[in-house]
């Protein structure tokens, strides 16, 4: 390898074991997070896109809806070139996935952070459930307005962002675990889900989190029309008390479900 290309890959392992630096990149994460929801709040819900019984036949895989069917096949796109050989990256349908082209991934080689168990979590299931049933009402208006392709990419878009959001409580937890073996493992070892939720919570930087989060949804969401008035009367393209609050109830916790589900297997 080149040196490089060490210098590269070493800098990027310094930067996955260094919470300060994990922190810095979910603070920007945070900003594709709010970017994609706002893109995604353009088009109204499009049900007839996520209905099970509107199914495209697909001569691979069982009859689905065009949501599904989209997803899928991005995905299986994006694993041809490379994009689940990334320990950052957990696919929503991991199952079958295309193997990378030969080529597709010049000079890469993944560094090993984590743990090997815990690096295989993948909670996207619950993740889609949760941005079908629970969010999309929340920052999409009722209608139908049939742009269903740029509306799944626009979905695609979300859940790939929050998807990766969350997973990387991998790593926090990994960082969290190095720099104190002697609190986590007795906790580890008893199975104790409400004592690895207490050492690796920090209220004070969610507290912080959740304000920046709804500033810059206000920041993001506003019509910039004359750059002399402002006169945008608190109209907003996605309610920022919205996004704060589907940080604070969901990002925020299943980030840490996924640093508990890996703790807990830590020590195997
Ligand atoms: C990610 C961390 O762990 C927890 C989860 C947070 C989050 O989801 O952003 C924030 C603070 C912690 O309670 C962290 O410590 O930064």
């Amino acid at each position: 390898m080149a040196e490089s290309e060490m210098g590269s890959q070493g800098k990027y392992l310094d930067t996955l074991l260094n919470l300060e630096s994990l922190r810095k990149s979910l603070v920007r994460q945070e900003d594709t997070i709010i970017f994609s929801l706002i893109e995604r709040s353009k088009y109204p819900i499009n049900t007839p896109l996520y209905d099970d019984d509107v199914t495209i036949p697909c001569a691979s895989s069982p009859p689905s809806s065009l949501f599904h069917f989209f997803l899928k096949e991005s995905e299986s796109l994006q694993a041809k070139t490379g994009r689940y050989t990334s320990p950052e990256e957990n696919a929503f349908f991991p199952d079958n996935l295309p193997s990378p082209l030969p080529g597709s991934l010049p000079n890469y080689n993944p560094t090993q952070v984590l743990h090997p168990q815990g690096a295989c979590i993948n909670i996207n299931e619950k993740i889609l459930n949760l941005y079908l049933k629970n969010l999309l009402p929340l920052i999409a208006t009722k209608g139908d307005d049939g742009n269903y392709t740029s509306t799944a990419a626009s979905d695609l878009d979300c859940l790939q962002a929050l998807s990766k959001k969350i997973h990387f409580g991998k790593f926090v937890a990994e960082v969290k675990f190095r720099k104190a073996p002697d609190d986590y493992v007795p906790a580890i070892r008893a199975k104790d889900r409400d004592g690895l939720m207490k050492l690796l919570t920090f209220e004070s930087v969610e507290e912080v989190i959740k304000k920046r989060v709804e500033k810059k949804a206000t920041v993001f969401g506003q019509d910039v029309v004359d750059l002399e008035q402002n006169n945008n009367h608190g109209k907003f393209k996605v309610d920022p008390s919205v996004v704060a609050r589907l940080y604070g109830d969901w990002v925020i916790p299943l980030t840490k479900f996924v640093q508990v589900e890996y703790l807990l297997c830590r020590l195997d």
